[in-house]
């Protein structure tokens, strides 16, 4: 069975312009991709509209084969937890966050495998009385990732989840998911800038440019640029990457 896949996918702003049109892949087995392409190019869009947070132009998105359509937005939802670079904490104690999707589908709390995550992520000193709402921006991203992952999806659509991190805490991060896709089979969709994580945490690249997708394994797309577009795009960030 597929996990997730998109088919013809196109998506035009309401002012005319195209981000991307007939754009198509799937995940069929567990993976790691870095979904990347300048600014601007419909990055985000592209996430959402695979967490059902955006609606495409044309074209369908797919969960198990099914097309979304047939889906519960909150079931897909459960599935593929989106991600976002600007965490929202439920207002209330850090528990009561890390405790929202046992209350919302009634199921038993797994304060073990919570405590376990907020270590991961490196959050074992975050008391989990505290107001979530006083937190850094850095502790919220993360115990907002450990929120989702609480809800056991398939798949994270993860959108700049580290932008905010420092060294540390976006290297325990990364461990973290990398060592969640290999013990649980999690697939991870990392929007990222930055071109080394790209790199660390992905086996397979979508990188999309000029209204195309290309879609390849991470390693061909770094050592030999597939596309004009990818070349440029990769002498651009180096350059930036010097000054
Ligand atoms: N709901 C919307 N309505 C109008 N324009 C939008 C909407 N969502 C995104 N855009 C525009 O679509 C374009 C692509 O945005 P998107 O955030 O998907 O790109 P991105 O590649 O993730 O960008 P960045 O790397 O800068 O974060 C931008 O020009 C943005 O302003």
């Amino acid at each position: 069975m597929g996990i997730l896949a998109f088919k013809a996918l196109s998506k035009t702003l309401a002012g005319g312009r195209t981000l991307f049109a007939n754009i198509a892949a799937s995940i069929d087995t567990p993976s790691s991709i870095a979904l990347i392409a300048p600014s601007g190019h419909g990055k985000s869009t592209l996430l959402r509209l695979l967490a059902l947070l955006d609606e495409p132009s044309g074209g369908e998105v797919l969960l198990e084969d099914r097309s979304s359509a047939g889906w519960e937005p909150q079931a897909w939802r459960c599935k593929a937890a989106y991600v976002a670079q600007q965490a929202v904490m439920l207002p209330g104690s850090v528990e009561w966050n890390l405790r929202a999707f046992s209350r919302l589908h009634g199921t038993a709390f797994d304060e073990a495998g919570a405590k376990a995550l907020m270590a991961a992520a490196g959050l074992s000193a975050t008391g989990w009385s505290e107001d979530a709402d006083t937190l850094s921006g850095g502790e919220k991203q993360r115990v907002s990732l450990v929120r989702s992952l609480l809800a056991r999806p398939e798949i994270l659509l993860l959108d700049e989840v580290t932008a905010s991190l420092d060294r540390h805490s976006k290297d325990a991060v990364e461990k973290m998911l990398l060592a969640l896709q290999a013990k649980s089979g999690t697939s991870l969709v990392w929007v990222t800038h930055d071109l080394e994580q790209a790199r660390r945490v992905s086996t397979r690249i979508w990188f999309l440019a000029d209204g195309s997708l290309w879609d390849g394994e991470s390693e061909a797309f770094f050592r030999q640029p597939p596309t004009e577009a990818a070349a440029q795009f990769l002498k651009q960030r180096t350059m930036e990457a010097v000054d």
